[in-house]
């Protein structure tokens, strides 16, 4: 039977990265990605200016909105405090099972909580699932329709605390223009945009940065 691309994409980590080292994780899947088959991770370029906001933060609770294989999961986790976690939602099972062996093969089952489910069915309960009170960094990357709402959700199950951060990934392209229009507009928020390119491309694209002000 023929084998999905979150399927050759793990044979190329699992081939070509070695265990334990999460950047050699993080190098295997772009070097598959730029040479052999696209795939939507975050990728290299955006992925720096990921890195760099994970270091400024310092972020003890980090959540992520749609895991896909795993490749911004183990990004961030490898930059995180000692006792720093990330708690990601993916709600494709076939999906999550690729990140789950992506994550294992980086050696970082403790940082990465991997949760198989909906995040809008997930957002209110992550409090009284996981003792979480607020989360220091969000990473947005799942269905861009999906952005606004699960932002106001955040915010409605008090989620967010004065000075949390919010990236967004794909604010160009494919593009999420009702997000950028709340968050841009709203007293709420103090947003910067990363001018970037779409992973792998020269397509223009970029990240959102937005701070939750109280
Ligand atoms: C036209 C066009 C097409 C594609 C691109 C290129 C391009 C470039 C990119 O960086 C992209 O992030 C994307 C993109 O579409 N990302 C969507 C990512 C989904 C993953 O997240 C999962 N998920 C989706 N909604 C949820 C949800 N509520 N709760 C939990 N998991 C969810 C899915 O199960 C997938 O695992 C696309 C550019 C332009
Ligand atoms: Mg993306």
């Amino acid at each position: 039977t023929q084998s999905t691309r979150p399927q050759r994409l793990l044979a190329a980590v699992q081939k070509n990265a070695t265990r334990g080292d999460p950047r050699s994780v993080v190098l295997a899947i772009d070097q598959f990605c730029r040479q052999k088959e696209w795939a939507m991770n975050v990728g290299d370029e955006k992925g720096c200016i990921l890195d760099s906001v994970v270091s400024e933060v310092n972020p003890g609770a980090v959540l992520e909105l749609g895991t896909y294989c795993g490749y911004s999961a183990v990004r961030i986790a490898c930059l995180l405090p000692p006792h720093g976690k990330i708690i990601t939602l993916e709600f494709n099972p076939d999906n999550a099972a690729i990140a789950r062996q992506v994550i294992a093969w980086a050696g970082l089952e403790e940082k990465i909580q991997l949760v198989v489910g909906a995040s809008g069915d997930w957002i209110p309960k992550i409090k009284e699932q996981f003792g979480v009170k607020t989360f220091d960094l969000v990473f947005l990357d799942h269905w861009k329709d999906r952005y606004l709402p699960d932002t106001k959700l955040m915010e409605e199950c008090g989620l967010l605390r004065e000075g949390s951060i919010l990236l967004a990934d794909n604010v160009i392209c494919p593009g999420t223009p009702d997000y950028l229009e709340y968050i841009r507009n709203s007293p709420r928020y103090k947003s910067q945009y990363f001018k970037s390119h779409l992973e792998y491309t020269k397509v223009e694209d970029g990240l959102e940065k937005s701070v939750f002000l109280g």
